[in-house]
């Protein structure tokens, strides 16, 4: 789609929807108006003339006088079909639903190859941050070694609303909600899904590696216990949802969602409230730093506006790095990871002869227990105790690196 002037189907007329329609208005680079808006509640207010909206998707799909599909739905089975059946149309698709795409990015990978169609989503991860046409265009020949981040910014903004401004979780989500930060079930926020999703999508883009959402762990900021609160605040460390992905120097990728603690002089521990920030490490640039607002109206409609400037111009994903990359896996068992382990009482208590290394011990029938110890990536995902109720898990300073094995550790402390 190469036209300087463009119209819009919009699904979507909700806090990014009605964000793009505010952000088109007032954008001086690029001649695109809005031709039909389709939503799902017949009975909402809207702020814009009743003939615009439709509830009928075919009535844009099916409209050659759309040039291309917006999709800001907070759906995304019905997303997918959407996004699909208009690729299969030949309409190019911006869409900001990581959920979507993450749960069939193979699939629309090869939709867009086969029908020369494109699908643009920079603000499915990081919102406003240009992290997707970066790590795709600006490193297509620098060797990226590992991306590191806060990805979602509702559970940044709580997370800075408790320990900051000593807000209570629940009074700190309801504000994230909101101030449509959060996603319409919180709970993709909170688990660590939705970093999870985005994670995906960076996977994809730094290192070629299309991974599906299960494959990785995810663990969220739903159960950070005041122990590990204390903990951090102890050690004058705070507590981020960090998103990492790195490569092994043996080949292969560790990769996980974790709340970790940061030590001050990290460039993410100055990330607060919805902003996101990214780090990259890479073999010629060295490191490199981005920030930006990762939620909210404006900062995302600001991504979707670039997609759409970037629509006129030819623009598409080349997936260089899945060419260039085309045998690199996940290795969690290659990896290990530094944590804490707040626990509430014996019944849950993590398993020691999983841990490489347990290296600090804490029982207090008062104040909970825990322990600090090395573990194996994959080991941690599998551990049945990971998930049982009152067990935290929080990832100590040191990145996710290469196992090192027993016998080695041994050798090297010989
Ligand atoms: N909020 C944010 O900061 C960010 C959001 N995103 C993503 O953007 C997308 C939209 O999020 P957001 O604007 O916050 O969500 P909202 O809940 O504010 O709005 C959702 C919109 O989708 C419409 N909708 C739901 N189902 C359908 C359907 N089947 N057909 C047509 N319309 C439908 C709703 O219609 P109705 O108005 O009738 O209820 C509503 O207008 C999500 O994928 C989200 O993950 C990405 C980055 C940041
Ligand atoms: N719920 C998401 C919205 C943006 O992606 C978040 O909080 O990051």
């Amino acid at each position: 789609m190469t036209r300087t002037n463009i119209t819009i189907g919009l699904f979507g007329f909700g806090v990014v929807g009605q964000g793009l329609h505010a952000v088109l208005e007032r954008t001086p680079g690029l001649r695109a108006r809005i031709g039909r808006i389709a939503v799902k509640d017949r009975n909402k207010a809207r702020t814009l003339p009743t003939e615009l909206f439709t509830f009928d998707k075919q009535d844009l799909l099916d409209d050659p006088d759309l040039d291309v599909i917006v999709e800001l739905i907070d759906n995304a089975d019905e997303a997918y079909v959407i996004v699909k059946q208009a690729l299969l149309n030949g309409k190019a698709v911006v869409t900001a639903n990581k959920k979507m795409l993450a749960e069939h990015l193979p699939e629309l990978i090869e939709l867009q190859k086969n029908t020369g169609v494109p699908l643009l989503y920079e603000a499915a991860a990081c919102a406003s941050i240009p992290v997707i046409r970066n790590l795709e265009e600006y490193y297509d020949t620098d060797l990226l070694d590992s991306v590191e981040g806060i990805v979602n910014g509702s559970t940044n903004y709580i997370l800075t609303a408790m320990n900051r401004d000593g807000q209570t979780y629940g009074d700190a989500l309801a504000k994230a909600q909101k101030l449509g930060f959060a996603e319409s079930n919180p709970a993709l926020d909170v688990e660590g899904l939705d970093a999870r999703n985005k994670l995906v999508l960076l996977l994809a883009h730094t290192f070629g590696l299309v991974a599906g959402p299960e494959d990785l762990l995810a663990v969220g900021i739903d159960r950070i216990s005041p122990l590990a609160t204390a903990y951090a605040r102890e050690q004058g460390l705070a507590i981020k949802l960090v998103a990492e992905a790195r490569r092994l120097p043996e080949g292969g990728i560790a990769a996980a969602v974790l709340p970790t603690l940061v030590a001050p002089s990290h460039e993410l521990s100055n990330v607060h409230d919805e902003f996101n920030g990214l780090v990259t490490q890479s073999g010629f640039a060295d490191r490199q730093f981005f920030l930006g607002r990762g939620a909210g109206a404006f900062p995302t409609a600001s991504a979707v506006l670039s997609d759409l400037s970037a629509l006129t111009y030819g623009y598409r994903y080349e997936y260089k790095k899945i060419q260039q990359n085309a045998h690199l896996n996940l290795a969690p068992d290659a990896a290990e990871v530094d944590v804490l382990v707040t626990f509430t009482d014996e019944a849950n208590a993590p398993d020691e002869a999983d841990f490489t290394v347990v290296h600090e011990q804490f029982r207090s029938a008062q104040r909970g227990s825990y322990l600090t110890g090395t573990i194996g990536l994959g080991q941690l995902a599998r551990a049945a105790w990971l998930r049982q109720a009152g067990v935290c898990v929080v990832r100590l300073a040191a990145p996710l690196r290469a196992a090192v094995s027993v016998p080695e550790l041994a050798e090297a402390e010989a």
